[in-house]
């Protein structure tokens, strides 16, 4: 990649023109729906995001706290989400924007944070599980489990799963999982749980847990018919957000290098999954996998196979049930 790179800007012409194609990219990437032009209101409405402290789940919690809903920024950090909450409050004029702490990591955490939304949340309208991490280094959390696999996959499994009930009695309620187009380079192996058989080359783990983000949500959103709650799976699109933070310096230096010209901004990698969680048109569709200018995407093969998606739903119940 870095001699792609080099080689690129090697000659003034292929410079010219990669950054003139850069820009018609980045005039072109907003897609086609516009949050600002949605006059959706979310006056009496209480909505979780996850990891909202930064990147697009920021701009997502400022999205519903911008429409009047009540919002709880689940976060990692108590310091970061404190800033991001004061300047959530402040650009929203809305005081019914909170902050509570969680890890998706752990399954303890989630089940404390779950708990303290079931004792205090009468009503929950929307869950948007954003927080993820990509590159994180191969590690084994207290529960036995990959970390990838448990911040990104377990642990939104299992907050879903907790908050279900409340979703149901709230009905209509939708539930958005944040994905990536990357869960085409994903593969299914049970044993990757655990840690076994990982390739980790560059971000091949982070492809796995992404898939099983879609292959889940998919089945969920079966088992979900006739509840009044909807699930659905995004690609966000390529962000420049804080995503690459555990990469190497030369990956976070050409992640960035490319992404001033190509990527979006957070605030425009919100929309994918601001529009599955707010917009009219998507009242009642569920089980979809949404492209980041809110078009309908393929999933890939693997997430279109409803078997396998039963076996994989309920090899994370079983996992999940253990803690
Ligand atoms: N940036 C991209 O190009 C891109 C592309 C496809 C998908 N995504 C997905 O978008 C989502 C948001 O990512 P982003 O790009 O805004 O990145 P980001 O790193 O800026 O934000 C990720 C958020 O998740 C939180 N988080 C990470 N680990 C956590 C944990 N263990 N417990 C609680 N919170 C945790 C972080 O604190 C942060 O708030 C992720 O699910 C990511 O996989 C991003």
């Amino acid at each position: 990649m870095y001699l792609v790179w080099t080689d690129v800007f090697s000659h003034p012409l292929w410079a010219v023109s990669t950054v003139i194609l850069g820009l018609i990219l980045r005039s072109q990437r907003r897609g086609s729906w516009d949050p600002r032009a949605c006059l959706v209101q979310l006056k009496g409405k209480t909505a979780i995001v996850t990891g909202a402290n930064t990147g697009i789940g920021k701009f997502i919690a400022l999205d519903f706290a911008l429409r009047g809903a009540r919002v709880i920024m689940a976060c990692r950090s108590e310091a970061r989400g404190s800033v991001a909450l004061h300047e959530i409050r402040k650009r929203s004029g809305n005081a019914d924007v909170h902050l509570r702490l969680v890890n998706t990591s752990s399954l303890a955490s989630v089940r404390a944070f779950a708990e303290g939304v079931l004792r205090e949340e009468k009503e929950l309208h929307i869950l948007v599980n954003n927080a993820g991490a990509s590159g994180l280094p191969r590690d084994i959390t207290s529960d036995g489990l990959e970390v990838s696999f448990a911040t990104n996959h377990v642990g939104p499994f299992l907050l879903t799963n907790l908050l279900l009930d409340l979703l149901k009695q709230s009905a209509p309620a939708r539930i958005v999982n944040v994905s990536s187009m990357n869960h085409w380079k994903g593969m299914v192996d049970f044993s990757h749980f655990k840690g076994k058989n990982l390739g980790y080359t560059m971000d091949s783990v982070y492809n796995h847990t992404k898939l099983h983000n879609v292959i889940c949500t998919n089945e969920l959103a079966r088992r979900l018919q006739g509840t009044g709650v909807t699930a659905n799976s995004v690609h966000p699109g390529l962000v420049m957000t804080e995503i690459m933070r555990h990469y190497n310096f030369m990956v976070r230096f050409l992640f960035n290098m490319i992404g001033i010209f190509f990527f979006k901004s957070s605030e425009e990698g919100a929309v994918s999954t601001i529009y599955c969680a707010v917009a009219m048109e998507m009242e009642g569709i569920t089980g979809k996998y949404f492209d980041s200018d809110c078009s309908l995407g393929l999933p890939a093969p693997l997430a279109r196979d409803p078997t396998l998606a039963v076996k994989v739903f309920e090899f994370c119940e079983r996992l999940t049930s253990k803690f």
